[in-house]
């Protein structure tokens, strides 16, 4: 569980679950795989979505629902990513969705956010804009105006008629319902073919609002929305860069925690986590790189829990917003500044646990150490410094 949801948690906030469903089999795209598990800007199609709601401070907890036969591909498309086991869907969404809920009922959720593997363009704010309707409604959908003309078309393929088209909205996902109000709507729906959850809840009574979706979060349905999608990712995108400082004071000790790796010394850093200025430094570029605020806004230093805590943690978390967004990392350089202890032996294995860390390949973390030649306080060895630049593609 991340910093912000532990907070929401305590903040006393609705707990609010994520339901991914991903058990469908993806007839009209055809191919071998699933389309969930397809390729796109290097990961799963389904991973996209799970990423942006494993990252979001709001949501406790996130859950997929998988077709049996799909656990290896599943394996791999969620690995890393803090989620809850998956759960077997249906013949029709509805009945995914279904079991979904019914999964979720020892957990008894305040609220549920339902949405579809196959829209991996969702963003944070689209979230964030059905959670804020879901304290007035017990339900709200993203959705899109309608800006076509619209024609009813006989099976001739001839015009019937033009559908005024005032009043319609392209429904999107995720649809988020408080929870109990929506699983006895879908035990109450059972049997009828309702092709979203707001038709679920409309068809209970529920009173269901829309709020402002967006274009890009499509559905990939057909070869072409594929090919459309993979257009998306080619090219550069947007590249940023961003830095890192920190430093920690020499005291009491037997070892000090430098990249990750543990080292003896003579002394040790003082801090309120495990004082390793190192992944402190390379944390703080990726949260400048994407513009998220700094370690101390995301792990404050005056609260309890981040006491002693491993650094591995937070620089899991600036990694997982990098890829919420949708981005990459694609290079980090760290400097370590000190005299002692002599980093340059330990260079590879903090490569390597920077690289473990973050799932990059080792290629991308460069360590580098120098002296500041006795001079200044890291000269007289009563601090280390590290200093860090994280650069990261967002897509276009
Ligand atoms: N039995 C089903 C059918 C669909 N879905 C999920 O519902 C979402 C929206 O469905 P759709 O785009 O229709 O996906 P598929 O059913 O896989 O596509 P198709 O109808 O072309 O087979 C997808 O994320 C899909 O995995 C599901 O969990 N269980
Ligand atoms: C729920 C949905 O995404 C809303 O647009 C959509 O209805 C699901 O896809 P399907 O093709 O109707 O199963």
């Amino acid at each position: 569980m991340t910093a912000d949801r532990q907070a929401g948690a305590r903040r006393g906030e609705p707990k609010r679950v994520a339901l991914v469903v991903a058990a469908g089999r993806g007839y009209r795209l055809g191919g071998e795989l699933p389309k969930q598990y397809l390729t796109l800007g290097g990961r799963p199609i389904l991973r996209h979505c799970l990423a942006v709601f494993a990252a979001h401070p709001d949501i406790a907890a996130v859950r997929a629902v998988i077709h049996p036969d799909d656990q290896p591909l599943y394996d791999q498309a969620a690995r890393g990513l803090d989620l809850l086991d998956p759960v077997p869907g249906g013949a029709e969404r509805q009945d995914s969705v279904r079991l979904g809920l019914e999964s979720l009922a020892d957990l008894a959720p305040d609220q549920v956010l339902i949405h579809d593997a196959a829209r991996p363009f969702l963003t944070p704010d689209v979230v964030d804009r059905v959670i804020a309707a879901l304290d007035e409604q017990p339900g709200a959908i993203p959705a899109v105006a309608q800006a076509d003309t619209l024609k009813r078309v006989g099976a001739d393929g001839l015009i019937t008629g033009t559908v005024d088209r005032s009043g319609l909205w392209r429904a999107q996902t995720p649809q988020g319902f408080r929870f109990p109000d929506l699983l006895a709507a879908h035990r109450a729906a059972a049997g009828q073919t309702l092709t979203d959850d707001a038709a679920v809840l409309e068809a209970a009574g529920g009173a269901v609002r829309i709020v402002p979706g967006a274009e890009r979060n499509v559905k990939i349905t057909t070869v072409e929305d594929l090919r459309r999608a993979e257009r998306r990712f080619q090219g550069p995108g947007e590249v940023r860069v961003g830095s890192g400082f920190d430093v920690h004071a020499v005291g009491p000790g037997d070892h000090v925690t430098l990249g990750g790796i543990r080292i003896p010394y003579e002394h040790g850093l003082v801090g309120h986590s495990d004082a390793d200025v190192g992944l402190h430094a390379v944390t703080d570029a990726i949260y400048g790189a994407i513009a998220a605020g700094d370690i101390g806004r995301h792990f404050p230093p005056t609260d309890e829990r981040w006491k002693g805590a491993p650094s591995d943690v937070f620089l899991r978390h600036a990694g997982a917003l990098v890829e919420a967004l949708g981005g990459r990392i694609l290079h980090l350089d760290l400097t370590l500044i000190c005299e002692r202890p002599k980093v340059g032996p330990r260079r590879a294995a903090i490569t390597s646990r920077i690289a473990e860390i973050l799932g990059l390949d080792g290629g991308r973390v460069a360590v580098k150490a120098t002296t500041t030649e006795q001079l200044g306080f890291t000269g007289r060895g009563e601090g280390i410094a590290a200093q860090a630049t994280a650069t990261v593609s967002l897509p276009g």
